[in-house]
């Protein structure tokens, strides 16, 4: 629970950064740059206390809708005073544009760009948000497309977030010599170098300084349509997401926080990766979350859970994700309503009313299938009793409509209803579904073989639907009957699905019912898909989340993987993915790249291989930034136990959610990589990671492609043979 206070003096009065203590600098235009940042972090400091010292007014009484009105104020006014606190580490602007002379109505003609919005006592802005319109052409402006601009300028900032450096892109050719460095983009190409190749100490930074043309299209796309982004590892498919909730939140935030905005990740480990983004961009109120955790099933997956994690026989598990699971679970749930045998005899004093066996079954097969199932069961027993109201009516009474309601709550009618049209849970129908072999047969039409409902049927079935443990696919299927019975009301504002290829058809039909008047931001690649249920194309994802007008964008320049690393890695892609295009890397790394061959692979040496491998990530940490090491999920604890031995200390991802901000070396099973990445990652052993599971080969191809700066590949068995030959050594 949120404690909201309302004095001055309370939190979340948070403690505010005062300016550093700066050597003199000779540069004047530095010293300028500089004391416009004391200037504007200043007036940060003067909006946020003014947020606090605000008493938030209080609707005396103590009646529901008085009590909510006041929490919802108190509460909106901590999320702002929350966006305004002044991050010591976040530079409080990174980018300056000059318009030319007159361009900008009602504002000056240079503005400085940065994360929120700042302005002073007058209310004069100092700092314009990079989400408003007049902050676009930073992003977008070129030389053969100025958009009005004459200089971009870029600040570098120490890790203090103070102001150190500036560099100036001249659009119009009219700078002097020095300014005039390359428009055409050789600078912007340096800053984004820069930025990527800054080592990494812990979660995931926004990249707002550097959204590319491409990014900032996906970006600032329209809350509608919705969009999907395939793209290759390291595209910056997640950080396109944040941004884009962070941009959709400033244009549309009246709209979108009616209804929430919930980003969907694929475990725990990655939502903790990516939980500084949305905060660092003044965005404090964004829900991240698991698919698992969205449908209201915590702790059916843990720390080191995934979606797409199979905990049952994976057969019947890839199954129970399956598309035609919907149109059985229809058909389990209606397969019990009954075809009436009698009708009712309704008794009011001496009258007595007959309601005949076939009126019934005319009613019943009226609203079979036309409404949901709960409220069929109404429909039916106010039908019945509007029934008796005729009679009634012809014998010349005249009944109201609280005798119609008397005659649907009475006894005979209630008897026929439940015996008729009976009164079921989810969990009911999945219990009988799953261990009554002939209801299942029923229940699948053609849509089963029998060797498939063979497959589903349970072989151990628990003594009844409450001692059931449903597997997460099972809770997915309780999800659907839920709706089936009582419809979901699913008014999401907008959804960002990350890793999507991975959730199965079941899986993404919950998500897509959870916003069925918003609209999604799907991200993802099939080429990383590892779960057995990905559904492979992106035309069935839209289907599924019932968003068939979704616009698809493909991305191939990746940002994280120097070109000598994807291009080894993307040898696994005619084996994974043949349709996709070939990733490209926008830098190159000429020593990116290391394998090494612990052992011959017909005598494995444990300890010799344990040697090579912490040799190679004693050599990986005396690099700058992040260091993993990688393997399979069962071999990552006794590889860090012989890690620790040789004096590594390191952390296991998945024990806790800070694990990759507790050690520099951390130890991945490689289930949990997806969506990660580290400067430096050591890969043990990639022959086991492709024997643990089906699709060991793209789990592969995921592990591969994490690293910024380097990758080492330490093997005893044999590479897969896509890997081979390679002149690395
Ligand atoms: N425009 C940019 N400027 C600076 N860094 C960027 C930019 N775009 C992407 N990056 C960086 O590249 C890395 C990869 O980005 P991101 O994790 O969003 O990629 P992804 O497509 O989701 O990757 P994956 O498929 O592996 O999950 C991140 O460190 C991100 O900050």
């Amino acid at each position: 629970m949120i404690e909201y206070v309302t004095t001055p003096a309370g939190r979340p009065h948070e403690p505010q950064p005062a300016e550093p203590d700066r050597p003199h600098d000779p540069d004047p235009e530095l010293r300028t740059e500089r004391a416009f940042l004391d200037t504007a972090r200043a007036a940060l400091r003067r909006m946020h206390a003014d947020v606090v010292a605000t008493e938030t007014p209080l609707i005396g009484g103590e009646d529901n809708d008085e009590r909510f009105t006041n929490e919802s104020n108190l509460r909106a006014r901590w999320l702002r005073a929350q966006s305004l606190v002044d991050l010591p580490d976040v530079p409080l602007f990174f980018g300056r544009i000059d318009y030319d002379a007159g361009t900008v109505a009602e504002a000056a003609d240079r503005i400085h760009i940065g994360r929120r919005h700042v302005h002073d006592e007058a209310g004069a802005p100092l700092v314009i948000d990079w989400r408003a319109r007049v902050s676009v052409p930073f992003y977008r402006a070129t030389r053969t497309d100025r958009q009005h601009v004459h200089r971009r300028r870029r600040y570098g900032f120490s890790d203090a977030a103070d102001l150190t450096a500036y560099d100036d892109e001249i659009l119009d050719g009219t700078g002097t010599a020095s300014d005039a460095i390359d428009a055409g983009s050789t600078e912007a190409d340096a800053f984004l170098r820069a930025e990527i190749e800054r080592p990494r100490t812990g979660p995931m930074r926004d990249i707002v300084a550097t959204i590319q043309p491409e990014q900032d299209d996906l970006v600032r796309a329209p809350l509608q349509p919705s969009i999907c982004v395939q793209g290759a590892p390291g595209t910056g498919k997640t950080a396109i997401g944040l941004h884009r909730i962070a941009y959709l939140l400033y244009t549309e935030r009246e709209r979108l926080s009616r209804g929430g905005v919930v980003i969907v990740g694929p475990n725990r480990s990655f939502l903790s990766y990516i939980r500084k983004v949305l905060p660092a961009l003044g965005e404090v109120d964004v829900r991240q979350t698991t698919v698992e955790e969205l449908l209201g099933q915590p702790g059916t997956v843990g720390t080191a859970g995934a979606a797409g994690t199979v905990t049952g026989d994976p057969r019947a598990e890839q199954l129970k994700g399956d598309a035609r699971m919907a149109a059985v679970l229809l058909r389990a749930l209606w397969l019990h309503v009954g075809t009436p045998t009698e009708g009712i005899l309704y008794t009011k004093g001496a009258n007595r009313y007959r309601v005949h066996d076939y009126a019934v079954q005319e009613i019943v097969e009226s609203l079979r299938g036309a409404t949901r199932y709960a409220p069929g069961r109404n429909s039916l027993a106010q039908r019945i009793a509007h029934e008796v109201l005729v009679l009634m009516e012809r014998r010349g009474e005249s009944p109201d409509d609280r005798v119609q309601n008397a005659v649907a709550r009475s006894r005979p009618v209630k008897a026929l209803v439940d015996q008729v049209w009976p009164k079921v849970t989810p969990e009911q129908v999945l219990f009988r579904l799953l261990s009554d072999a002939a209801f299942l047969a029923a229940a699948a039409g053609a849509d089963l073989a029998e060797d498939e409902r063979a497959e589903l049927a349970w072989a151990k079935p628990p003594r009844s639907a409450k001692s059931a443990k449903w597997s997460p696919a099972e809770l997915v299927l309780l999800d659907e009957l839920t709706d089936l019975i009582e419809r979901r009301a699913g008014s999401l504002g907008h959804l960002v699905v990350d890793e999507a290829q991975d959730l199965s058809a079941m899986q993404l039909r919950a998500l897509g019912r959870r916003c069925r008047t918003g609209s999604a931001t799907v991200l993802g690649d099939l080429a990383q898909a590892t779960s057995a249920w990905t559904t492979g194309s992106w035309e069935q994802v839209f289907e599924h989340l019932e968003m068939p007008g979704t616009r698809l964008v493909e991305l191939e320049r990746g940002f994280r993987v120097p070109g000598e690393i994807i291009d080894f890695a993307a040898r696994l892609l005619p084996t994974i993915a043949p349709a996709l295009g070939r990733p490209t890397g926008i830098r190159s790394l000429p020593d990116a790249l290391r394998i090494s061959s612990a052992r011959p692979a017909a005598s494995p040496d444990p300890q010799g291989f344990l040697d090579s491998l912490a040799d190679a990530c004693r050599n990986a940490l005396a690099g700058e930034g992040s260091v993993a090491m990688i393997a399979a999920d069962a071999d990552v604890a006794e590889l860090r136990a012989g890690l620790l031995d040789r004096n590594l200390p390191s952390a296991l991802l998945g024990s806790a959610d800070d694990a990759m901000e507790t050690a520099r070396l951390v130890c991945v099973p490689a289930m949990l990589a997806k969506g990660l990445e580290f400067d430096a990652v050591v890969v043990a052993e990639p022959a086991r990671i492709v024997a643990a599971e089906p699709r060991g080969m793209a789990r592969l191809y995921v592990v591969l492609t994490r690293a910024v700066t380097s990758l080492h590949v330490v093997h005893a068995e044999p590479l897969p043979a896509e890997l081979r030959d390679t002149a690395v050594g």
